[in-house]
């Protein structure tokens, strides 16, 4: 079914992010982790977070069960709500719900918003990720997601992707709606500034944060520097 612009009335969402001027708050990092860790990545994550503000980590990694995520998962969720920075799980509703995670990011083949919803209750943040699509984000705002995240930007070793948007899809999103929104796909702090002024609520990003050659803290700090312009 198609949808209209016109149809959708969306909730802000993602917790009470608009003051009461209704201002769309600037620009913030969303950290996504590597593709795999050890237990002694939840020091790293520490270190990573003295180099500037993050308000929310996505913990993502491929190719082991949920068993073995939530064990890894322990640590540094505790360590997330220490430092009052959002803790995400990727791909799992059951995951989420185990964990008592404050968010869900689901890909299209990961399992719908509603049901999340339903699973997870009022307060759990649910991202969708939207590709290039505006009909896709579109949906999911009317499924009740809390984000819907665009990408990949640039090019990206993290994941493979096959979509990759223009910034204006940005600055559409946020002219229309107040539902916010997430730039993800091999953004550095080089190349963030088209994404910050095309109206990016959230920058998501891993490499550029855990492969940085002066290391994670130096990057998020360069990424700030970025984001303030
Ligand atoms: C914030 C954010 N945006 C997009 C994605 C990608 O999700 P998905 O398409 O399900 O791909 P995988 O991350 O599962 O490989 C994301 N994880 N986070
Ligand atoms: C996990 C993910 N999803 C993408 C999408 O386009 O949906 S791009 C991507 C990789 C993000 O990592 P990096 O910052 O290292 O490019
Ligand atoms: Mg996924």
């Amino acid at each position: 079914m198609e949808i209209e612009e016109s149809e959708l009335k969306l909730d802000p969402g993602f917790a009470d992010r608009f003051d009461s001027e209704d201002r769309r708050p600037d620009c913030q990092l969303y950290l996504i982790s590597p593709p795999a860790i050890t237990p002694a990545f939840v020091d790293t994550l520490a270190a990573a977070l003295d180099g500037g503000p993050v308000a929310a980590f996505q913990l993502r990694l491929k190719g082991i069960d949920d068993h073995a995520i939530a064990k890894l998962a322990e640590p540094i969720q505790k360590l997330c709500a220490d430092r009052d920075v959002a803790f995400i799980v990727n791909d799992s509703i059951g995951l989420a719900k185990r964990l008592g995670a404050d968010g869900v990011h689901l890909g299209q083949e990961d399992g719908d918003a509603r049901e999340a919803r339903q699973i997870l209750g009022p307060s759990v943040q649910i991202g969708v990720t939207c590709h290039d699509s505006r009909h896709l984000a579109m949906e999911a705002g009317e499924a009740g997601a809390d984000y819907v995240a665009f990408g990949a930007f640039y090019p990206t070793t993290t994941k493979q992707v096959e979509h990759h948007p223009d910034p204006s899809i940005l600055s559409w999103w946020t002219t229309l709606f107040e539902l916010p929104c997430v730039a993800i796909g091999g953004i550095t702090p080089d190349n963030a500034a088209p994404l910050v002024k095309a109206g990016a609520d959230f920058l998501a990003v891993s490499g550029a944060v855990w492969n940085a050659e002066g290391g994670p803290a130096a990057a998020i700090a360069a990424f700030e520097k970025a984001i303030r312009g």
